[in-house]
């Protein structure tokens, strides 16, 4: 599903009004109704609801709603924001409708004239959309911020007041903090953002029927992956398979005292699909790795706890695996450096870097243009950082996340809640599975191994990113489901991955 810039959403609402053919006003109560139905099937009858409206079009919207809640008998209060001379004509239109059912619109000028909210009633904010276009002041400030205050439930139309769709708000800016966004058809970039987590809430689609063609033929770099689109992806098992079809993947994990990530990443690259498994671990983790994980081949190391390379069982070079994936539990020793360094020329083929063998790079850089093209690094935001440079906010983070998958023509997984694989071509898919029992050590060590499981059976690089990461939010929602978040391990996420 396509991500659309705030131009490209104004202009497929004209496309939509254009070519339906619809006028404006309907597409507004086709949208004001989506947002009802989505409304009647989360709060009874009886929910005390209070609307409050700006002026523009997202006004428009509250007006609306507020006349489609009061003909399903909610006891619905509506108040108007006064912040300028002039309404759209369209408010204007539903303005004139709602006055034929009810005399009872109230209007706010100054902070007197706003409620006092309960925590038993619902809040609709429909005071500004996706026009914002400088910071709220004046009446709306402080209507925002006593919606913010109140113990009241708040459901946004659209998008939270004073959020912007698709670039950076200020740290004093004063923005709706919802519990519930509900919005139209497509996401907004804003939603996928870590630092707008608070000014989104939980977020909820709900379709108007936006013309379809206009949306397929608009360019975006921005993704949101949905699980019919990551399904899709899976490839299927033939009937006339064997070990060797699904490849013969190299882990190399682990150093003393860090044995727990090799055992989980092993055992994560297993659940998904792997032919074959050899891991690389230094020798006091054979018989860790022998006994908790009995499937893996396992290499010792010519050292005892780290990684370096040697081993005197292994005639296989690294280069002769269908994959390579490093860094679980690796630590930065000099030895592993050294290994790490000589690895990466002999390798041709895409392969997964996690953990410290990126934290290795990030003080190597001049090894960045070593790593095989169309590789996966795994980078949660404190690598990724290390490995390019501190931004100021998320759409700078954003940007050097595409500028480094391109130029170094690399997978990127930047790992967190709605985690963003950027791609070599610039493109960034964003994920839509997982939850906060994620947080938790050991899930970044799983992810690698899925991601090695998914290149060694053949899989293109970005879709084995898309698809594997997809799997693995979905896993971490399976346990969550099953066992709430808090109580979630990393071995849990392992056990619950499923592949249909
Ligand atoms: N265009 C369409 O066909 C549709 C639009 N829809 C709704 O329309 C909304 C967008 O409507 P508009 O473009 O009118 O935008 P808004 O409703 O966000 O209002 C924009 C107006 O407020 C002013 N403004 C911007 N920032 C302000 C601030 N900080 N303080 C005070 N005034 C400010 C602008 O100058 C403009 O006049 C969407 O969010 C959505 O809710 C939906 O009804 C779906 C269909
Ligand atoms: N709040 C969250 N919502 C969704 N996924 C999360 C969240 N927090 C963490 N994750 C996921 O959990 C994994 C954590 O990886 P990482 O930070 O490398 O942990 P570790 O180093 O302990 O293995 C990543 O896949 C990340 O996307
Ligand atoms: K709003």
């Amino acid at each position: 599903m396509k991500i659309l810039n705030v131009d490209q959403i104004r202009a497929l609402d004209e496309s939509t009004i254009k070519h339906e053919p619809i006028a404006p006003l309907n597409l507004m109560e086709r949208a004001s109704l989506g947002f009802v139905n989505w409304y009647v099937d989360h709060f009874p009858a009886t929910t005390s609801t209070k609307i409050f409206c700006g002026l523009g079009n997202n006004g428009g919207d509250g007006l609306a709603i507020a006349r489609l809640l009061m003909e399903r008998e909610y006891p619905v209060e509506v108040y108007v924001v006064r912040y300028a001379p002039r309404e759209s004509d369209d408010f204007m239109h539903n303005h004139r409708r709602l006055k034929l059912i009810t005399e009872d619109i109230k209007y706010v000028e100054f902070s007197r004239d706003l409620p006092t909210l309960r925590h038993n009633e619902v809040v609709i904010d429909a005071i500004l959309g996706s026009g914002l276009s400088r910071p709220a002041e004046g009446i709306v400030k402080a209507t925002i911020e006593t919606i913010n205050r109140a113990p009241a439930t708040v459901i946004s139309v659209d998008i939270a007041s004073g959020l912007y769709v698709d670039q950076a708000n200020q740290p004093d800016d004063v923005i709706i903090e919802p519990d519930h966004t509900v919005s139209f058809q497509l996401p907004k970039l804003a939603f996928v953002l870590p630092k707008n987590g608070k000014y989104v809430g939980n977020w909820h689609l709900v379709d108007i029927q936006l013309h379809k063609r206009y949306i397929d033929l608009a360019p975006t770099p921005y993704y949101f992956t949905q699980p019919r689109e990551a399904r899709l992806l899976l490839h299927k098992r033939e009937r006339y398979s064997n070990k060797g079809t699904f490849g013969h993947a190299l882990l190399l994990a682990g150093s003393f005292g860090k044995m727990g990530a090799a055992v989980l990443s092993a055992r994560a690259c297993l659940r998904s699909g792997v032919g074959l498994l050899t891991v690389h671990v230094p020798q006091c983790g054979y018989p860790i790795l022998q006994s908790s994980v009995p499937e893996a081949m396992c290499q010792p190391d010519g050292h005892q706890t780290v990684l370096t390379g040697t081993s005197r069982i292994s005639s296989t070079p690294p280069s002769e695996y269908s994959t390579v994936g490093i860094g679980p539990g690796i630590g930065k020793a000099p030895e592993t450096l050294t290994m790490l360094r000589e690895l990466l020329p002999t390798i041709k083929k895409p392969m997964v870097i996690d953990a410290d063998a990126l934290n290795l790079l990030s003080e190597n850089r001049e090894l960045y243009a070593q790593i095989p093209k169309h590789s996966i690094l795994t980078p949660h935001p404190k690598e990724f950082e290390r490995l390019t440079k501190p931004w100021k906010d998320d759409y700078e983070k954003l940007d050097l996340l595409r500028d480094f998958a391109k130029t170094h023509k690399l997978v990127v997984v930047l790992k967190g809640a709605y985690s963003a694989v950027a791609t070599p071509d610039g493109e960034v898919h964003f994920n839509a599975t997982g939850n906060p029992g994620l947080s938790t050590g050991g899930t970044g060590d799983v992810l690698t191994g899925v991601l090695t499981a998914l290149l060694a059976q053949g899989y293109d690089p970005v879709e084995a990113a898309v698809l594997g990461v997809y799997a693995h939010g979905l896993a971490g929602d399976v346990v969550a489901s099953q066992r709430g978040p808090i109580g979630m391990t990393a071995s849990d996420v392992v056990d619950a991955l499923r592949w249909e």
